[in-house]
């Protein structure tokens, strides 16, 4: 497994207030999608692309495209629905997956609610989202799936990491495909699984959940 820290002046500054508590829903939802482009941005760095002959209106020239089969960007409800659309406005031609995961808040394991995505993800390129990569339970179990299915080269994109999740991922998927894409990988866990400093539960702020 790989890990990329984007180190980026206008990532650091959207992260810092979307993690200050004042921030409201709306924002927050705004900030997200602006940081997952950047983050996308880093994230689609080896997409795969095939060679293109166009004519332009002054001569004929070779380019590329997103090859076949397209890439599959998987959000992790309900958090990473809020990745979506900023992962999409990169990658247009990708098709969608959809896992629905849930983190027990007193046992922090994660169990899966949904699942539509193809049986067969052969050859594939997937780019899952989730905000938060905190004990790494959801996200093993994540890619787990894909690589179940065939999935030959998976990168997470997250807007936070503990290095106790980032620990437990290099252990649960040594040796297969995968690369995580991060702003920022933070100082630790607290007692009760949430990142610190980190920015609160990511999916409360973005849906206004929280009390
Ligand atoms: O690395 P882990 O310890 O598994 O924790 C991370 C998960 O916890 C949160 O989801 P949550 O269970 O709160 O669901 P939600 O997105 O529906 O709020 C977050 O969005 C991640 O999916
Ligand atoms: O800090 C955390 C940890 C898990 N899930 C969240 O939403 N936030
Ligand atoms: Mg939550």
């Amino acid at each position: 497994m790989r890990i990329h820290v984007v180190d980026h002046p206008l990532v650091a500054h959207k992260l810092t207030t979307l993690r200050d508590k004042r921030t409201d829903s709306p924002t927050f939802r705004r900030l997200a999608d602006e940081l997952v482009t950047l983050l996308a941005y880093e994230a689609t760095r080896d997409v795969r692309t095939e060679q293109v002959d166009i004519d332009t209106p002054v001569t004929r020239t070779t380019g590329v495209k997103l090859s076949h089969p397209r890439p599959l960007v998987v959000p992790i409800l309900r958090a990473g629905l809020g990745m979506l659309d900023g992962m999409v406005r990169l990658l247009p031609t990708a098709e969608v997956g959809f896992l629905g995961m849930i983190r027990n808040e007193e046992t922090l394991e994660a169990s899966t609610y949904a699942t539509r995505m193809p049986e067969d993800l052969s050859g594939r390129q997937v780019y899952v989202l989730d905000p938060m990569l905190a004990t790494g339970g959801t996200l093993v179990a994540a890619i787990q799936e894909l690589i179940k299915r065939g999935a030959d080269d998976v990168t997470a994109v997250v807007l936070l990491a503990a290095p106790e999740g980032v620990e437990v991922m290099e252990r649960e998927l040594a040796g297969t495909p995968v690369t995580v894409v991060t702003a920022s990988v933070d100082e630790r866990l607290n007692e009760q699984g949430y990142i610190v400093p980190g920015l609160g539960d990511a999916g409360d702020r973005m849906y206004g959940t929280a009390e």
